[in-house]
């Protein structure tokens, strides 16, 4: 089985992740994959120069992530231009890794995609699970984590479809408010339910 797990920014999906890393399943991290396909050197790094500018290099040639978080967070113009190009390298490599683990006998693969609803890629999964949390706990947990003003946190929420939108496409969906025990409660209910474990 193929799972979805999705959210939105710093709903928890990570923590969900790890959880069921301990489970043992295999895990697809957008976000890591993202982060290999503008390694320096890559073609993709390259066109994201092309329209963004040498600016956006740290010394060593890497992409500064902060200067381009500030831009694509602020303009929705230059996300789009951002996804156009690094989205289908991710997607490559993410069904690669995928393949892999189907290949090396791997009866179920948790695939982690922030973007799922946005990039329109329920497809890709069999079975859709949302970690969601109220505005007010998303908005805290972020700042925090981030260590960002409310202003640019709010920024990178509202560049992403609203929760309550993606808990309505989810098969499963776990409310992540509470505490970290009390997520892996539901989480265990839903893979036992999905007879996952
Ligand atoms: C903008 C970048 C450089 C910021 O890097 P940074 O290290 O600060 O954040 P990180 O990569 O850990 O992403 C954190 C979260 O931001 C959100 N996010 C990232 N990119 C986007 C985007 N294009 N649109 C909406 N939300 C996004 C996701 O919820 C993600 O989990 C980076 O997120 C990026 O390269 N984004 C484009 C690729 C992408 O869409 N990634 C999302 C998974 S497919
Ligand atoms: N139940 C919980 N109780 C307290 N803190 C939590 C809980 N779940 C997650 N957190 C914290 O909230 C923050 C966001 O969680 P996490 O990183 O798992 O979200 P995410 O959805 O993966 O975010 P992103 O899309 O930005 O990568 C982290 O700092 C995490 O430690």
């Amino acid at each position: 089985m193929i799972i979805g797990l999705t959210g939105s920014i710093a709903s928890g999906k990570s923590t969900v992740a790890n959880m069921l890393k301990e489970h043992g399943l295999p895990i697809v991290d957008a976000d890591l994959v993202a982060r290999l396909v503008v390694e320096p050197g890559t073609p993709t790094l390259k066109k994201i120069v092309a329209v963004f500018g040498e600016d956006i290099l740290t010394e060593d040639g890497a992409m500064n992530r902060q200067k381009v978080g500030s831009i694509i967070f602020h303009d929705e113009e230059k996300r789009k231009a951002l996804n156009a190009i690094i989205h289908p390298a991710i997607r490559q490599e993410m069904l690669r890794q995928r393949d892999e683990y189907l290949e090396n006998g791997e009866k179920t693969v948790v695939m982690d995609i922030p973007l799922l609803f946005e990039s329109k890629l329920q497809h890709f999964v069999e079975k859709i699970l949302v970690v969601t949390v109220t505005e007010q706990t998303q908005l805290k947990r972020l700042m925090e984590r981030n260590q960002l003003s409310e202003e640019e946190a709010k920024a990178r929420i509202s560049s992403q479809l609203p929760l309550k939108v993606k808990e309505q496409g989810a098969d499963a969906v776990i409310y992540n408010n509470g505490t970290i025990e009390e997520t892996k409660e539901q989480l265990e209910k839903i893979l036992k339910k999905w007879n996952v474990i």
